[in-house]
Order: C-alpha cells, then structure tokens, then sequence
C-alpha cells in the first residue's frame, strides 16, 4: 500500500539532551512524520473518523515528547514511533526528529527511523 499521511515541521518544546544545561531548558525539536495509511476510505467518505487524523497525531507528539523528556533523540523517536503505532494502529512510519541549532556549524542536525511493514 503506497498511501500516506505526512506531519512536516511540527515544533515540539521540551527538555532534550545529555548535558546537564539541557535537563534545565526546553529546546525546539521539529518532527515528520511519514505514516502508511489507506486512503481509499476517506477518499470516498469524506469522513475523518475514516482518515489517519493528523490533528490528533499531532496532538499525541506534543504530549509524548514532553512527557518523555528524553536524553538522545534516538530515545525521542523510537518511544514516539511505538507510541503512535500501537495507539493509532500504524503499521509503518518513517520518523524524523532534527534538533536545530544542537551544532551550530550545521543547519540542523538530527535521527530518522524507520518501523514495521508497509
Ligand atoms: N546521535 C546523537 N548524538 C548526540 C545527541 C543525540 O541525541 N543523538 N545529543 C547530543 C547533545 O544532547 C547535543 O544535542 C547538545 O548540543 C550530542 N550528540
């Protein structure tokens, strides 16, 4: 199944990081998300409760990554990519998380993984 539903840019204001400055300030993460969805159904019935709500997937990113606090972004991303899985019934997403500004040479710098089966 080729279709998907995308999240791009969403920012996301939490503590992240493995010094002891970045357990003490919140910091910009920014998030896509690339999820398999059939979107045959809602194509036909207009109805939202039939689509992968990005609204509401946007909602649950927020919330889990300000509650995991995490140190490595690794971390970051494999708990969200299992969170979203299990509660939206997700059987495939390709997940990056960037930090921008972590290194300051470099526009942005970041983790993207890949889990389950399309
Ligand atoms: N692969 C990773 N490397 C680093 C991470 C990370 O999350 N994954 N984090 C840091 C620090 O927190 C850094 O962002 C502070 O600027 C270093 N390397």
């Amino acid at each position: 199944m080729a279709d998907s539903v995308l999240i791009e840019g969403l920012e996301v204001e939490t503590v992240v990081g493995v010094y002891d400055w970045e357990r003490r300030v919140d910091q910009r993460l920014l998030v896509d998300l690339e999820m398999a969805w059939d979107n045959q159904l809602p194509g036909r019935t207009d109805d939202v409760s039939d689509a992968l709500d990005y609204a509401a997937v946007s909602e649950r990113v927020v919330a889990c990554l300000r509650e995991l606090k995490p140190q490595l972004l690794e971390r970051g991303a494999e708990v969200l990519a299992g969170d979203l899985q299990e509660v939206f019934g997700i059987s495939w997403l390709r997940l990056t998380l960037r930090k921008p500004g972590a290194v300051p040479a470099a526009q942005s710098v970041g983790v993207r993984i890949e889990r389950g089966q399309r």
